[in-house]
């Protein structure tokens, strides 16, 4: 008997062992590069930013209104003070306010020296320069401090934070015009199959259209990926040899579909083992099982099976969390809630499953989920319909309706 026909003997992995072996292997890339804030969205900042200023930099209004003394006014009547001029945006003041007076101030103009406190404009009347202030039983308000966002010296941005628009925007009311971001991370991909022809191509029996690439190129799409397209590789040993050992050359991270299980043409694991180093192989996953992971010619490699709800489970429950390793990121365990599940599922024991699932909230902000339909891991159809994963533990034996599942929905990012 051959040995890919063997009985499976031993346990297979599961897939938090899988996780833990793929996150002790993989050591972040040091390379870093200085690109300009407007570069910089998405990408993943090298070493922390400290504030270099503080924010906001001087005392300023938080509303159009005038500003005072807290001296000059009562908690228990009005006060009429004397208007001696205007803070503007951009345009503070120039004078010095003396007792009894106030300037016309707008929001974020620089508060007078003299001045501690702004009222709304609809709360005063105005008679010429007179302006009635009602009285105040909170001096100092409606001012921003000097420094009440973020003092100078403080931490802006830790390191190996992936840099959101919010970051991006702090970065720069501080005056942070450029900053160290890791090198994006070089990774090839390969559909592999003597049955994948591309779009555009007439389908002969037994042929299907190349659907990885466009699936697993948009899993790829981040600005934190220098992502190459190494195309279809044909099952023939020699070929994917070839054509792996020479985008090894130039790639951190090599990515194929396909050719990853037992059959005569999977060549994947073998050429792996020969050539390479498997770290593992298969895991009690579904979809996903034949996942082959280790390294070849100094490339870290994935090989993801080919069935394409397969491709999608494995990526984002193991090639992503490796490749947020090798860029120096904290590992963050997917956000799973608790939903309902209004739906029958069937599973056997055995392996843990990520079935598709369609979840939504009511207006009581309860969660339910519905089963997306067929879960073969071919059915694209049943994948292009879920919003979540329905995760399901390995013991599991299927599901009632009415009893909570966990539900990782699939638009949440890091
Ligand atoms: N005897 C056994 N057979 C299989 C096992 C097993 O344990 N024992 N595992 C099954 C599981 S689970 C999976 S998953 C698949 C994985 O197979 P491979 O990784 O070897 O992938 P292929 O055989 O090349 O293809 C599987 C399937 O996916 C289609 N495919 C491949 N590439 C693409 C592509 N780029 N775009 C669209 N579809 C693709 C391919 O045509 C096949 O239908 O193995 C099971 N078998
Ligand atoms: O693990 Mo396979 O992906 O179940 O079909
Ligand atoms: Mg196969």
């Amino acid at each position: 008997m051959i040995d890919s026909c063997a009985y499976e003997a031993k346990p297979l992995l599961t897939v938090a062992e899988a996780l833990a072996r793929i996150l002790a292997a993989l050591a972040p890339i040091a390379d870093t590069e200085t690109v300009t804030l407007s570069a910089a969205l998405g990408r993943v900042l090298a070493h922390p930013v400290t504030a270099q200023t503080n924010l906001p930099p001087e005392r300023n209004a938080a509303m159009d209104g005038y500003a005072f003394a807290g001296a000059d006014v009562s908690a228990d009547a009005a006060v009429t003070l004397q208007c001696v001029g205007t803070a503007w945006a951009g345009r503070p003041f120039q004078g010095m306010l003396q007792a009894g007076q106030c300037v016309r101030i707008f929001t974020g103009a620089v508060v007078p020296p003299q001045a501690d406190s702004v009222v709304m404009q609809e709360q005063v009347r105005v008679d010429g320069a007179a302006v009635r202030v009602p009285p105040q039983p909170k001096p100092g308000q409606n001012v921003r401090q000097a420094g009440e966002d973020v003092r100078l010296g403080a931490s802006l941005c830790a390191d190996h934070t992936t840099l959101s628009p919010a970051d991006l925007g702090l970065l720069a009311a501080a005056g942070v015009a450029q900053v160290a971001v890791v090198r994006p991370l070089r990774i090839t991909f390969f559909s592999t199959g003597d049955e994948l022809v591309g779009l555009g191509q007439a389908l002969a029996s037994g042929q299907i259209y190349d659907s990885n690439r466009y699936l697993l190129g948009g899993l790829l799409a981040d600005p934190r990926y220098q992502v190459t397209d190494g195309g279809v590789l044909a099952d023939d040993p020699g070929q994917l040899e070839a054509a792996l050992l020479k985008a090894a050359a130039t790639a951190d991270v090599l990515i194929t579909t396909g050719g990853a299980s037992v059959g005569e043409a999977d060549y994947i694991r073998a050429l792996l083992a020969q050539r390479g180093q498997v770290a593992f192989w298969k895991l009690a996953m579904k979809p996903g099982k034949p996942l082959a992971f280790g390294t070849l010619a100094g490339c870290h490699f994935f090989g993801l099976p080919g069935n394409p709800l397969a491709v999608m489970a494995t990526f984002r429950q193991l090639v992503q969390p490796g490749l947020h390793c090798l860029l120096g990121l904290p590992y963050q365990p997917p956000l799973r809630l608790l939903a309902t599940c209004t739906s029958l599922l069937k599973k056997s024991p055995g392996r843990q499953e990520f079935q598709c699932g369609i979840f939504s909230q009511a207006a009581d902000g309860s969660l339910t989920v519905a089963s997306a339909g067929l879960q073969g891991s071919h059915v694209l159809s049943t994948l292009h319909k879920a919003n979540c994963y329905i995760v399901l533990p390995a013991t599991c034996q299927g599901v009632q309706p009415g009893e909570a599942v966990w539900v990782e929905p699939f638009n949440v990012h890091s």
